[in-house]
């Protein structure tokens, strides 16, 4: 069935093992693995989803309904959420031209924020595209529109007879992704805005998934904005899956070596069991993009002159080069959140007392070379790179520098270039005054005490205040409420339009419906009144709000209210707003953050076309 059954004695549950027992390395051993990654064979190939996937998430025992996917310890259980910035949306014609980030776009590997539900819509007022590492970008999705029965493509290959789908859907589902500073606020630490502030994208099984059965996950909101085909996509029959043929091989286990935990700087990734020396503890695919598509100008910037290109947070998280235009973005699940550390103790970039040195390095896999990318994409040059139809295919693997024992921090030489760019940003920092506590206020206006990002007032503010209180006392200028409502232009809705005086006496009840506290229902909203229930039972004493329901950008019109109508709902419990920092106003937009890529100039494993000629 491809799956080796590799004789191993160094089990997940076992604190220390010995280096000879383990050279195969921890991710070979599939004993207690609940994952694997793995490539689809070449007759799965011809039926893989719309994004193209030629790798695959695979069940490697039986997960219960309800379950994580990943299994974690302690309070980080899933992977962070990157939002890029005011995307240009693709002027070229040809599909091979297109640029990186829509080519990722494309093919499923990243999402529309408007229509994901992950968050991030309102970060910018452009375009904001989101990437979810980790099974958000691995997994497949829903099939090819002609979905097939597997049980007869294995007995038929090729013969284009397909059965209907199941129309089950995905098998799994993440709730919306955790927010905070990890504590490193603007103010106090010249790590604010250089890392991802979203975080624990959790993925659970929405029923019992079968050992060998495909992990395939929502990208519904990437069907919708429709990139690729022009009808729905549905998914495939996952039923029929396992029984039949052989749908993979290579395959390799994606958990039970690291997680994800606070670390000293930001989140950090730990070793889940000992790891030996010289064996493998992730794999990760990488998506090549270029150094100039990771710059971008503000919406409202880009019709003016001479303004300083922003760099993308994303930019910190990809591997690079000093010479060299190419990045590569890893989205293998929790290796994004490894950190640097020098090769060699005393070259701590900030703290030359610091001990800890780094304990893997990173190279090129073999084990899932693309047999049909004719050339090597790594003996491409970059404009050959960028014409790829598919962007991915390039995998690189973590190796142990030596062995790693339960919950050591993993950590990375993120190279010279990298530290020395860290050195220079935390002097910088430290020489700017408004960066103390004892520092005037006024020198920059996004590190005052008016500044609290949205998910703490969420935690502080139990009761909002009407828009008239808020006159008396406003919150913070970054913030504004909003709150999850489903708004359906109807006939009577027309007649709204027609007489917008009426509506003022005419609230909508605020409903409780299924899915309703998705993202994407989650719409400006300003609370005009507030009532606190005197009448029976439990809901006694509770607040509830009367809000004016605003339209957010990237609604569909029917969604949409439309002009001159005044949409007021009465009901609407606290559960149902969140303070939502303005665009542009996060973190990771603030002026002085820190952006570098990860080095791999000293690896030697950075291929040789991608320099820039000169070099
Ligand atoms: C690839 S990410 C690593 C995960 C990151 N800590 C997080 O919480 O998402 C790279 C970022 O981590 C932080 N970082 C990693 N190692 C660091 C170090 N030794 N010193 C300072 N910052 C570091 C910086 O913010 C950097 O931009």
């Amino acid at each position: 069935y491809g799956i080796a059954e590799t004789a191993h004695e160094c089990h997940a549950e076992s604190e220390t093992c010995s280096s000879d027992a383990a050279t195969a390395g921890p991710n070979h051993d599939l004993n207690g693995c609940r994952l694997v990654l793995a490539a689809r064979t070449p007759l799965e190939q011809q039926y893989h989803d719309a994004t193209g996937r030629k790798l695959g998430v695979y069940a490697n025992a039986p997960i219960m309904r309800g379950m994580p996917l990943l299994p974690s310890r302690g309070d980080i259980t899933g992977d962070l959420v990157l939002h890029l910035i005011d995307v240009p949306e693709d002027e070229t014609t040809s599909k091979d031209s297109a640029s990186q980030l829509n080519k990722w776009l494309s093919h499923g590997f990243l999402l529309d924020a408007s229509s994901s539900g992950y968050g991030g819509n309102y970060e910018g007022n452009g375009r904001i595209l989101t990437a979810l590492p980790g099974l958000g970008m691995l997994a497949s999705s829903f099939r090819a529109g002609e979905s097939i029965n597997y049980s007869d493509a294995g007995k038929n290959q090729n013969n284009g007879t397909n059965t209907p789908s199941s129309k089950k859907g995905p098998n799994t589902w993440a709730s919306i992704p955790t927010t905070d500073e990890a504590n490193q606020p603007r103010r106090y630490s010249p790590l604010a805005g250089s890392f991802a502030l979203n975080y624990n994208l959790t993925f659970r099984a929405t029923r019992p998934l079968s050992r060998h059965e495909e992990v395939t996950v929502d990208r519904s909101g990437w069907f919708r904005s429709n990139i690729l085909h022009s009808s729905r996509v549905e998914d495939g029959n996952s039923d029929t899956q396992a029984a039949m043929i052989k749908q993979y091989e290579n395959e390799v286990c994606l958990d039970a070596i690291i997680y994800p935990s606070r670390a000293k700087n930001g989140r950090g990734a730990f070793a889940s069991k000992f790891i030996p020396e010289g064996s493998v503890l992730a794999y990760s695919p990488v998506l090549p993009v270029s150094r100039e598509e990771l710059l971008y100008l503000r919406k409202k910037e880009k019709k003016k002159e001479n303004v300083n290109q922003r760099e993308q947070l994303l930019l910190n998280y990809c591997f690079g080069h000093s010479n060299s235009s190419v990045l590569l973005f890893p989205y293998g699940p929790f290796v994004n959140f490894i950190n640097h550390a020098p090769s060699v103790t005393g070259q701590s970039s900030e703290d030359e007392t610091d001990a800890t040195v780094a304990n893997v390095r990173v190279r090129w896999s073999e084990m899932f070379r693309q047999k049909d990318d004719v050339v090597d994409p790594r003996s491409m040059t970059p404009p050959q790179l960028w014409k790829r139809p598919n962007p991915d295919g390039l995998v690189l693997e973590y190796v142990a520098l030596r062995n790693i024992q339960p919950n050591e921090e993993i950590l990375l030489d993120y190279g010279s270039a990298w530290s020395n760019a860290w050195k220079e940003h935390t002097k910088r920092w430290k020489d700017d005054p408004s960066n103390h506590d004892s520092g005037p206020e006024s020198i920059n206006e996004s590190k005052s005490n008016d500044y609290s990002p949205a998910y703490i007032m969420d935690d502080v503010v139990s009761n909002l205040r009407t828009a008239e209180e808020q006159l008396q006392f406003p919150y913070p200028q970054n913030v504004f409420t909003a709150c999850f409502y489903r708004y359906e232009h109807t006939e009577e809705s027309n007649n709204e339009v027609k007489s917008s005086i009426k509506t003022l006496n005419k609230a909508t009840p605020w409903r409780m419906s299924r899915g309703l506290f998705d993202m994407v229902n989650l719409r400006p909203c300003k609370v005009i009144a507030r009532e606190t229930a005197t009448d029976s039972h439990s809901q006694s004493g509770k607040n509830f709000y009367t809000a004016v329901i605003q339209n957010r950008p990237g609604l569909s019109e029917i969604e949409r209210i439309p002009k001159g109508v005044k949409h007021i709902v009465s009901g609407i419990p606290r559960e149902a707003f969140r303070f939502v920092d303005r665009p542009y106003s996060s973190d990771e937009h603030f002026d002085g953050a820190f952006r570098h890529f990860i080095g791999l100039d000293e690896t030697g494993i950075f291929p040789k076309s991608w320099l820039d000629e000169n070099d």
